[in-house]
């Protein structure tokens, strides 16, 4: 198991100074006494694209349904836009746009008629974007939402959360349905979209390619608790990867600051490395008689290794 990065919390150029959308504290959920949220301390900064990592089951819909209200929380406190969820806040939930995992649309419902029918509940709804997004995403306004593929549907509710301009959209696995042509055009369209000053997207994806290409903020969720929030870019400067070689094998690994985790496999001994200069790595290659690969991880890696 990976120890926790040791990165401190500054802001960086890539976060805000403004008020962050987020703030959760101690938040803790249970199902059928076992524990899902341990504790979840979290600040999202305003003007970000986060992407929240972590295996099946680690408890990524949960946390985003109670961040939302949308599910009761056990202990903790949250504050959207910076008030309590606890208070009511109808004006405050026009501000966000949602796309569950698992979403119900009324199937008897046609497209155009069902954007009509939930425009009305919103205090704000750009229904030039909507139409646009309608014919770009190839959706027949007159097609009945139950005649509508699993990926159309994906479409369909990702427009309506987008339609009201939301200050916060948050999208559980939003790609999950969508073909890899859709999930770039859609990709590419959030990012415009949510380009604008102090809007912040939050989702949830398996598909760290598509972080990658949104050069997002990554928040890992382990253990119940999110362990850290970090620019990719940063990530990727700081971490490495190093594969030390040596035929005779490895009884252990050599104590070395600055390693997160380490793995023997035969007659490889790798290292996930933070903040460790490639001199040391070689120097330590000389006294351990053994050959040296540094390598620059990509997401995939830091989730395979971190998850
Ligand atoms: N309503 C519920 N009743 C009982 N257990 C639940 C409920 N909802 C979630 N869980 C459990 O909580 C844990 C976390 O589930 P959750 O769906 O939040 O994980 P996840 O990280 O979103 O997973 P995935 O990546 O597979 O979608 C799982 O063990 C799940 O079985």
């Amino acid at each position: 198991m990976a120890t926790l990065l040791p990165f401190p919390s500054p802001p960086t150029a890539a976060t805000t100074p403004a008020e962050p959308v987020l703030r959760v504290h101690g938040v803790r959920k249970a199902f059928e006494g076992r524990e899902v949220l341990r504790g979840v301390d979290w600040q999202v900064p305003a003007g970000r694209v986060i992407g929240l990592l972590g295996r099946n089951g680690a408890g990524k819909t949960t946390l985003l349904r109670c961040l939302l209200g949308l599910a009761p929380i056990d202990a903790g406190a949250i504050e959207l836009f910076g008030a309590p969820m606890t208070e009511p806040g109808g004006e405050r939930l026009h501000r966000v746009g949602f796309v569950p995992q698992n979403f119900e649309l009324f199937p008897w419902m046609k497209v155009r008629a069902y954007l009509d029918f939930t425009a009305a509940f919103y205090a704000r709804w750009n229904h030039a974007l909507a139409a646009r997004l309608l014919q770009e995403w190839e959706l027949d306004p007159k097609q009945k939402i139950g005649r509508l593929s699993q990926g159309q549907r994906q479409k369909l509710a990702i427009v309506r959360a987008i339609a009201p301009e939301p200050d916060l959209l948050v999208l559980d696995e939003p790609v999950a349905s969508l073909d890899p042509q859709a999930r770039r055009a859609f990709m590419a369209e959030l990012l415009a979209l949510m380009r604008g000053p102090g809007k912040t997207v939050i989702f949830s994806t398996h598909i760290t390619a598509d972080l990658e290409r949104a050069d997002a903020d990554i928040a890992l969720l382990r253990d119940g608790h999110i362990q850290f929030t970090r620019p990719l870019a940063e990530l990727k400067a700081r971490l490495s990867h190093a594969v030390l070689n040596r035929p005779a094998g490895w009884p252990t690994a050599p104590a070395l600051p600055g390693v997160i985790k380490s793995r023997i496999a035969g007659a490889s001994l790798h290292l996930l490395l933070e903040d460790v200069p490639a001199e040391r790595l070689h120097q330590l290659a000389k006294d351990e008689d053994a050959s040296l690969r540094i390598e620059m991880p990509t997401l995939e890696d830091l989730f395979v290794e971190l998850a």
